[in-house]
């Protein structure tokens, strides 16, 4: 059994540490099969539910991007080991990476973003650290193939509105079904953050939007 390591709960993705947008990637270097549609997991911790996925759909390709670096060192070796070559881990702040890396990626591959109990940062003032800021939006509504989907989940209410919210201000997006909650999760895989939530018996707010018409 793997001893699970420890990191810091919570980084503050303002700091200057983080300022840095990530380098491009070389995606023929990163997949065996790059032009698969991608699957981009933003904040995505250990990554389990990503390697789960990935064993799932060998015909699609995982990207997961989180913040603390320790846990993608980590995430990666395993993927090493059990030699999947559909999935990457990249450390990098969401906030000011997603243009530098996703300009690079063959047109159209990008099909399926997750965004899943993000950091709520409760208070007011740190509301500037969540990741769903609208230049977000923006970038994904820049990458994202015409009909591919962004699905949002969170044990708190206030952040599922404000996600949900900010994605539908967007005229690319337009959000899936009637304005209800999603009453199950679409994918076959739940986070570990949700499996956490719902053995507490406590309630998961989703909501699934598609990309509907190219950003103009
Ligand atoms: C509460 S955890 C949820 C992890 C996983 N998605 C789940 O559902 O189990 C949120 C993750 O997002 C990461 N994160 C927060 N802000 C980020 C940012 N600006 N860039 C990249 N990762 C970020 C955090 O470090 C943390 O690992």
């Amino acid at each position: 059994m793997r001893n699970k390591i420890r990191v810091r709960q919570h980084v503050n993705p303002l700091a200057q540490k983080y300022g840095t947008p990530a380098n491009p990637l070389d995606w023929e270097k990163v997949y065996a099969q790059f032009n698969q549609p991608l699957h981009l997991d933003i904040g995505c911790a250990r990554g389990q539910f990503l390697l789960s996925m990935a064993k799932i759909e060998p015909n699609w390709n995982f990207l997961g991007l989180e913040i603390r670096e320790p846990l993608v060192v980590e995430a990666n070796n395993l993927r090493d080991e059990l030699g999947l070559t559909n999935l990457h881990y990249l450390f990098c702040n969401v906030n000011n990476s997603l243009r530098s890396l996703l300009s690079s990626l063959p047109p159209g591959t990008l099909q399926r973003v997750t965004i899943q109990f993000p950091d709520p940062w409760f208070k007011t003032r740190h509301a500037k650290r969540r990741v769903v800021q609208p230049e977000l939006v923006e970038e994904l509504a820049n990458y994202l193939a015409v009909g591919g989907e962004v699905f949002l989940q969170s044990d708190m209410k206030f952040i599922a509105v404000e996600m949900c919210d900010r994605f539908a201000a967007h005229s690319a997006f337009q959000r899936f079904g009637t304005e209800e909650w999603l009453a199950e999760n679409p994918l076959p895989v739940p986070t570990e953050r949700e499996v956490y939530t719902q053995k507490k018996g406590e309630p998961v707010y989703r909501a699934l939007f598609k990309k509907v018409e190219n950003n103009s």
